[in-house]
């Protein structure tokens, strides 16, 4: 009996040692309160047998090395298995890239948080395990955002840790949304969570949270909560605030929110992105610079084919640098100061 396989509670555990599949779907119940269904390895739903007006996502390990939001996912899951906390809302788990995080390593064969908004199917069509893990995980988001009546609340964490120190530890990529305000709740809790810093995106991604951004109108982000580091080596009281946020949302708890005010958190604005072009491509500034560190007006960013990348603000502020992706892809977010965001 595949349930068998969760006596220890331990979904983390039941998902690694089956990281492609777990064979069929099962279900039990928790107590009379709530229905739990696991949907595949890394998939598991927990659903309130009376649930409040929110449909929560937290999707961990996307990237196979960023432990620590894997760790905080399976401590959540742990205690509401155990019913030490009891859901009262919709709360589907998902751990990305199980294969990945078995390895150790951010990816197997190509970024899965590139992979979304169907990319995964686009030329050479599903030919490695982040593609085929991709789709089936966009389904599983389909699946529940659509398994409630409409009108509900629908929100995504994605989680990750950063390669490198940032100068704001913990801060949260705002996916584009031409035609939606900010929701000032949303960057308050994450001020809550101890994600004191947000950069609102400037155009459509094919990353995990834009896709339930975009595609279910979801209150979605990608949240980094600090540095990455092995399996066992996180400081996990660095993730408390952030853990008892989660938990407090899930279970319904009071979230005790400040009002919105700018002066309480740091906003940017994404005011380009630069996408590699050339094999030779290489950026100027050390490798161990901070995420957040600023670079003057003019001043060479990167060097690409005979061309240099200078910076064209007054000042622009680099995120995420990266010299070592496909031809491409991403190199490196800049970054201005958010003037007069429409938050409401
Ligand atoms: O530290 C890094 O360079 C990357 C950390 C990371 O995985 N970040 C996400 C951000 C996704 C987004 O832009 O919303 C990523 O690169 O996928
Ligand atoms: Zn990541």
């Amino acid at each position: 009996m595949l349930q068998a396989l969760l006596d220890s509670k331990d979904f983390l555990a039941l998902t690694l040692a089956n990281p492609e599949t777990l064979g069929d779907e099962f279900s039990f119940t928790l107590g009379e309160h709530t229905r739990v269904e696991v949907w595949d390895t890394g998939v598991i739903v927990f659903e309130p047998v009376q649930a409040q007006g929110k449909d929560v996502i937290l999707s961990c390990g996307v990237h196979g090395n960023e432990t620590a939001p894997i760790e905080l996912c399976n401590t959540l899951i742990k205690q509401l298995l155990q019913q030490k906390i009891i859901a009262k809302q919709r709360t589907l788990f998902l751990i990305g890239n199980p294969l990945a995080i078995n390895n150790g390593t951010r990816i197997i064969d190509e970024n899965m948080n590139r992979l979304f908004s169907g990319e995964h199917s686009s030329p050479p069509g599903l030919v490695n395990p982040e593609r085929v893990r991709a789709k089936k995980l966009e389904a599983y988001v389909d699946r529940f955002f659509k398994g409630a009546a409409a009108g509900r609340q629908r929100i995504h964490y994605d989680l990750h840790t950063a390669m490198r120190a940032s100068k704001h530890e913990k801060f949260a990529i705002y996916p584009y949304r031409p035609g939606r305000a900010y929701s000032a709740e949303q960057i308050m809790f994450l001020a809550a969570s101890g994600v004191d810093t947000v950069l609102f995106h400037h155009e459509p991604t094919t990353t995990f949270s834009y896709f339930s951004s975009e595609q279910y109108g979801a209150d979605a982000f990608t949240i980094e909560l600090g540095k990455v580091y092995p399996m066992g080596q996180n400081d996990m009281t660095r993730f408390i605030a952030a853990q008892e946020m989660f938990m407090r949302l899930i279970t319904d708890k009071p979230l005790a929110l400040e009002p919105f005010s700018a002066d309480k958190v740091n906003l940017y604005q994404v005011c380009r992105v630069i996408n590699k072009h050339f094999d030779d491509f290489e950026f100027t500034f050390a490798t161990d610079v901070e995420n957040f560190r600023s670079f003057p007006k003019g001043f060479v960013l990167a060097r690409e084919g005979g061309q240099e990348i200078k910076v064209e603000q007054e000042f622009e502020a680099i995120v995420f640098p990266n010299a070592k992706v496909p031809i491409g892809n991403r190199t490196v977010i800049c970054l201005i100061p958010s003037v007069a965001p429409d938050v409401r």
